[in-house]
């Protein structure tokens, strides 16, 4: 056939036309409910909590529990949860991520696409895919913005795009963000913050802890780098934060806990009330694994974790934002995107 590369005339006839030659990012976060009602949130919880990678117990077993009886009673209290923390933009997981997406478009410039995604829910991370593809980004950076690796967010977040892959005859190029965990941008990011959020409450409180969502404890031994991450990441924080507080303590909790099993620990909620016990009477909150605010961030920690601080006698709480879009918290992302995205851009 007579044809030049780079025309039409390069393409059989019949063959449909296909854009290309494009390069996008997409961030991806854990999902969230459509509104902060029963319905949206039972329907966001049977998907999230069908997934084998977060819970590990056989669908056999699970399923009739889940259905049974989690369906019937959680999604009430949930949706009271997020009422809590709903924003006129909606829940603030989502609204974040949104934030986050058009900030680094800002800072990329032209060439590069951004948008996001969510795990479960809305946008899907199927539908966001299929879109860049159609639309000619046959190049893209998967980003799940989870600084500690877990096969509970991570991995299931590259399984939905691998299904996606599955359906397509012509797939895109894609990378994946690595874990950030104990990236020197990611612990000066948090050091800045903290430093910038813990400077105007004077005198500085006697704790600051570290609080993580937690997992249960048997994924540690299946080889989960889960805790181990979170770990690093609190130590290396505690040694850049030692020089501006040199009299606070640090320490590392494991908050959310879910189910009958294990969990990792010492449990967030109840070292807040041990502390408080105990006689530590002004204590601060930082949540370095969460990229964004969210419910467990904003009800859990914010508004549970200052009840039970003062009810048990402690007298001054703070919980601290996420890096969210912030500056820090954009300088490190654009750092990391723009690493990952090298050759491409
Ligand atoms: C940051 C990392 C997260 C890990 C690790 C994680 C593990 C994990 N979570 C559950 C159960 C629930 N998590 C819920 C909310 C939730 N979890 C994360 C992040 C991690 N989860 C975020 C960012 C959120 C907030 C979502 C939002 O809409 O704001 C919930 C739902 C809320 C509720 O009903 O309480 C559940 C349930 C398990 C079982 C698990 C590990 C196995
Ligand atoms: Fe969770
Ligand atoms: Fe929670």
């Amino acid at each position: 056939m007579d044809s030049k590369p780079g025309t039409p005339m390069d393409r059989p006839a019949g063959h449909p036309a296909a854009p290309t030659g494009k390069v996008a990012v997409l961030l991806v976060n854990l999902g969230t409910p459509d509104a902060p009602e029963a319905g949206a949130v039972k329907r966001y919880l049977g998907e999230f909590l069908s997934d084998r990678r977060v819970v590990e117990i056989p669908p056999i077993v699970w399923q009739p529990i889940l259905r049974g009886i989690i369906l019937n009673t959680r999604p009430k209290k949930s949706a009271h949860a997020y009422s809590q923390v709903w924003g006129e933009d909606g829940s603030p997981l989502a609204a974040i991520t949104a934030r986050q997406a058009k900030a680094l478009q800002v800072r990329l410039g032209d060439g590069v696409k951004v948008d996001w995604a969510m795990r479960y829910g809305n946008p899907s991370i199927a539908k966001k895919v299929t879109a860049l593809k159609d639309a000619g980004y046959d190049r893209i950076l998967f980003a799940p913005l989870y600084p500690q690796y877990s096969g509970a967010t991570t991995a299931t977040a590259v399984d939905a795009l691998g299904k996606v892959l599955a359906e397509m005859r012509w797939q895109p190029a894609i990378r994946t963000l690595p874990p950030y965990h104990d990236h020197p941008a990611y612990i000066a990011a948090l050091k800045d913050d903290i430093t910038r959020q813990l400077s105007p409450t004077s005198p500085v409180p006697d704790v600051l802890l570290l609080s993580f969502h937690g997992m249960p404890e048997r994924t540690l031994t299946l080889g989960d780098p889960y805790h181990c991450h979170c770990r690093k990441t609190a130590r290396l924080l505690a040694e850049a934060l030692v020089g501006e507080f040199p009299n606070m303590r640090v320490d590392t909790t494991f908050q959310s806990r879910f189910g009958k099993a294990k969990w990792l620990e010492p449990a967030t909620d109840l070292t807040i009330e041990a502390e408080a016990r105990s006689g530590t009477r002004s204590m601060a909150v930082a949540m370095p694994g969460f990229s964004a605010d969210c419910l467990e961030t904003l009800e859990e920690i914010a508004l549970q974790g200052r009840d039970t601080f003062l009810e048990n006698g402690g007298e001054s709480y703070v919980a601290l934002t996420c890096l969210n879009d912030t500056q820090p918290g954009m300088d490190m992302l654009e750092t990391l995107i723009r690493t990952e995205l090298g050759g491409w851009i």
